[in-house]
Formats: structure tokens, C-alpha cells, sequence
């Protein structure tokens, strides 16, 4: 209580009482925007992290978290990359998602997480955690990455809130407990649609050989088109999956090659043979058995890792060696379809006069000035062969120009030689930092399969 009746006085403690509540305030105020804008409301809530390749994960995340916010509870969903050491440890639960890669590997976006935070220790004990493997066990390495993440989280001294759980080729069967414990954790057992988008039946339109006379596999260029109904959205970078009918719980993912005003969808397909002979199950079916004409169920398959995104306005780097000229051919259908010109594409395959997947196209395009660069490998070329990778090295002070310039770099195609062969060389040329760099701010991803 204030004992005076002088108004002097009286407005200086009311003046000091105000300039006191706005120093509060206002600090109070910038946190709550700051947290808000960062979309982490609640600072108690939990971390629902993904490692994931080609979005299966991501999606997974996404339905995790709308289980978790249905019960009220907080949420940050992050990428692994993205997650700190000191966000670990000031979290008290957090809930990872983890598909594998490689030989065991992290996905591209877990590689910074295993290689910073997984090599050391890092007491966690408050942490309550789970894992969700994700994987395919034909792979000698099942769910490698899901299974370093749990040991390494239970060597930190974190625990584990329920076994970790794996799934093979995202059986929906294997991903029953994740959403029992979910329900469970989240006290609620109305847990919102799960259920990936249908197979819609997609009428096979057009079929050609790209390499006719080659040493190497037959590759198709398959054109697809809805079966009813109009044809769905995508964007360039994306993915189909393929059911075919011999191995209806296996869906095969190919990278789309087309853009939506094309009207159809476009795959590129390499027909795979045995060792007795026979043909690959999804690859025989698309390419050889399968009538034109005849219904594929397909889906589309949102792949943001690898869509152009806000690298659109920037110039391309696309770097990619046989049937990865599907995605690259996607992006550079869009640009062209954009005007926009300042494209660098650098491709490998066997031999020019057989393999140069879509040659026409790419020569047209650089006459219009829509290609602005075009290097080729040639592997089984006499003289002068190499491998994509092996064209950066000459081309060191332009890559430089380009990437000060603002290019980002799309890889598409195989992982085994080429994505690390290609990784190699841009380190070598532009260092591991700005290598790091480019690929922490999205500009540089892959597609390696
Ligand atoms: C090139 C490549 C390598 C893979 N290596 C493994 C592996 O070593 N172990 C494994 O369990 N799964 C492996 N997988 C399977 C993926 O982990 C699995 O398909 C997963 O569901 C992909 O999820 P994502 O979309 O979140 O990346 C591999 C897949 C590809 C395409």
C-alpha cells in the first residue's frame, strides 16, 4: 500500500512500477515470439527427430507428432541434422525415427548426427526415449543406422521407454507396436489416419528402348498415365512407387523423369537380369511382360529431399550417372518449362554412341541455351574414359564460380562408386566444410540408390 498523497510521488512510483513491468515484459515477449516462430510453443515438449532418405521416415514423423499433439502434448519435429547436443540434453523425452542407408549408414540427413554427436559421449540422463527402425532386411546391414542410434542413446545413460521398434520394407504389420506405445504414451487411442495414399490403377501408354545396341542392360523410357480422373500434382524430384503383381507387399520406387505439363508420368526403367538369365520381378514386368496398355497400380511419392524447392531460382549443378538421368531429367524439364537456363548437367554411362539416355533432348536444350554445360563420361570408350566423377577435378575453377555464383548440386544415380566417387571430388575441390555447409543449407542433395 502506497501511504501518501503527494502526486508527484505517486506518479514516480507508478512510472517505476511500469518501467519495471516492460523490463519484464518485454524479454518474456521476445521468447514467446522466438519459440512460436521456431513452432516450439511448450519448451517441455517432446522431440520426434527423423533420419530419413526418401521421406517414408519424415512421414512417419509427421503422423507421430499429429498423434502426440491430438493428446495436447507439445511437439518439435526435427530432422537429426538438426538436433543438438544441448536440445538432447535439455529435452527430457524424444521419440527417433531412423531409416538406413548405404551399409548400415544414416541417411543424408542423420550422416551430421552420427558423425558429430555419435562418435563421442554425451551424458543423457534425463532423456526417456524410443527408436523406430526403419529398413529392409535383404540388406546384410537390417536397420543398421536405428540400431547404433539405440545402443548409442542407452550408452548415454538415456532410457529407453519401450524396445526399439523395426520395420521391414514398411510393413504396416511391423509398425503396429510404435502406434500401440504411441497410444499408450499419448493416453488416447483415437490416433488419426495412418494409412499411406492408395495404389490407383495407371495405364501403361508408351514403351521404348533408350539404348538400343548397348553392352550394358536394356533401359526403357515408360510413359504412364492415370487409368481415371486427372492426372495428380507432383513436383520434379519426386518418386512413383510400383506394385508389381508377382510381389504385391513389395513396391518398387522409381524417380520420376517428367514434369505434370507433360501429361503423363516418365520412368526411366533398366531391365535387370539374374545370374541364370531371368529377369528382375518389377523390372521384366515394366519393361518386357507388361502389354502397352496394360494397368500398373502406382502412387506418387512426395520426395522433398530431392525437390528443387528453394533452390528453383538458383543455377543447377546435376550430376548423375545411367539410369540417375531420370531425376535430373525431371529438374530440367522444369527449369526449361521456367526459363531458366543456367544448368550444368555432368552425366557417365558406358558408351556415347549407345547410352547417352535422351541425347536428342540434351542437345536441343543446350542449342536453346537451356543447358548451359554439358560434360560426359564415357567408361567403355577407349581412349579418354572415366566416370562422372572424374570430369569435376578438371572443372575445379568453374564448379567454384558456379557454387559462389549460389548453385546448388542435385546427384542422382548409383551409391555404389559414383555417389561417393562424386562426394569425393566436390570435397576435394571445394573442402569438407563448404561441403558440409552446402549440404546443411539444402544445397546439395542426392538421390543414390
Ligand atoms: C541405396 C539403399 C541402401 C539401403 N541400405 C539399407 C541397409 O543397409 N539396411 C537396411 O535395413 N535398409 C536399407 N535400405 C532400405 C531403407 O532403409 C528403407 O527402404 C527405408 O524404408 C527408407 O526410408 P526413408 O524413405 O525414410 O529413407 C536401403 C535402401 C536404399 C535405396
Amino acid at each position: 500500500m502506497i501511504l501518501t498523497n503527494d502526486t508527484t510521488r505517486l506518479a514516480l512510483t507508478a512510472a517505476c512500477f511500469a518501467a519495471y513491468g516492460v523490463t519484464c515484459f518485454l524479454p518474456w515477449l521476445r521468447m514467446r515470439r522466438k519459440r512460436a516462430a521456431a513452432g516450439t510453443a511448450d519448451p517441455a515438449g517432446w522431440i520426434v527427430a527423423y533420419a530419413s532418405q526418401t521421406g517414408n521416415g519424415e512421414e512417419l514423423a509427421q503422423q507421430t507428432a499429429a498423434t502426440l499433439r491430438l493428446a495436447g502434448i507439445g511437439v518439435r519435429v526435427m530432422e537429426l541434422g538438426d538436433v543438438s547436443a544441448q536440445a538432447l540434453q535439455g529435452a527430457e523425452r524424444a521419440l527417433f525415427i531412423a531409416s538406413t542407408y548405404g551399409e548400415g549408414d544414416a541417411p543424408d540427413g542423420g550422416a551430421a548426427f552420427a558423425g558429430k554427436l555419435m562418435t563421442r559421449s554425451l551424458p543423457l540422463p534425463r532423456l526417456h526415449y524410443g527408436v523406430l527402425a526403419l529398413g529392409d532386411s535383404s540388406y546384410a546391414h537390417f536397420c543398421g543406422f536405428g540400431r547404433a542410434l539405440d545402443g548409442w542413446l542407452a550408452a548415454q545413460g538415456a532410457q529407453p521407454l519401450f524396445p526399439r521398434v523395426e520395420v521391414d520394407r514398411g510393413a504396416t504389420a511391423d509398425l503396429a507396436p510404435w502406434r500401440q506405445q504411441l497410444s499408450h504414451l499419448a493416453g488416447t487411442s483415437d490416433a488419426p489416419d495412418w494409412e499411406a495414399p492408395a495404389f490407383t490403377p495407371w495405364r501403361l501408354a508408351r514403351r521404348r528402348v533408350l539404348n538400343p545396341g548397348s553392352a550394358g542392360a536394356p533401359v526403357y523410357h515408360i510413359e504412364l498415365e492415370p487409368a481415371a480422373g486427372a492426372l495428380p500434382a507432383w513436383q520434379s524430384g519426386d518418386l512413383v512407387q510400383v506394385v508389381p503383381p508377382a510381389q504385391a507387399d513389395r513396391p518398387r520406387e522409381y524417380s520420376i523423369a517428367s514434369v505434370p505439363a507433360d501429361g503423363c508420368v516418365h520412368l526411366l526403367v533398366r531391365l535387370h537380369r539374374h545370374d541364370d538369365g531371368s529377369t528382375g520381378i518389377a523390372s521384366g514386368w515394366l519393361c518386357q511382360h507388361a502389354e502397352e496398355g496394360a494397368l500398373v497400380p502406382l502412387r506418387l511419392r512426395p520426395h522433398r529431399r530431392f525437390r528443387l524447392e528453394d533452390n528453383a531460382a538458383r543455377p543447377l549443378i546435376l550430376i548423375g550417372n545411367g539410369s540417375g538421368i531420370a531425376g535430373l531429367r525431371g529438374h530440367l524439364r522444369a527449369r526449361v518449362a521456367a526459363g531458366q537456363g543456367r544448368n550444368w548437367l555432368l552425366f557417365g554411362e558406358r558408351q556415347r554412341a549407345h547410352d547417352l539416355h535422351y541425347g536428342d533432348e540434351l542437345m536441343a536444350w543446350q542449342e536453346q541455351g537451356m543447358l548451359a554445360r554439358l560434360d560426359l563420361a564415357f567408361s567403355r570408350d577407349g581412349a579418354g574414359r572415366g566416370y562422372v566423377q572424374d570430369l569435376l577435378a578438371p572443372a575445379a575453377d568453374l564448379l567454384r564460380t558456379w557454387i559462389a555464383d549460389g548453385a546448388a548440386v542435385y546427384v542422382c544415380g548409383s551409391l555404389e562408386g559414383m555417389a561417393g566417387g562424386v562426394d569425393q571430388a566436390l570435397r576435394g575441390i571445394l573442402g569438407d566444410d563448404a561441403v558440409e555447409a552446402l549440404a546443411a543449407g539444402g544445397r546439395y542433395r542426392r538421390d543414390v540408390y
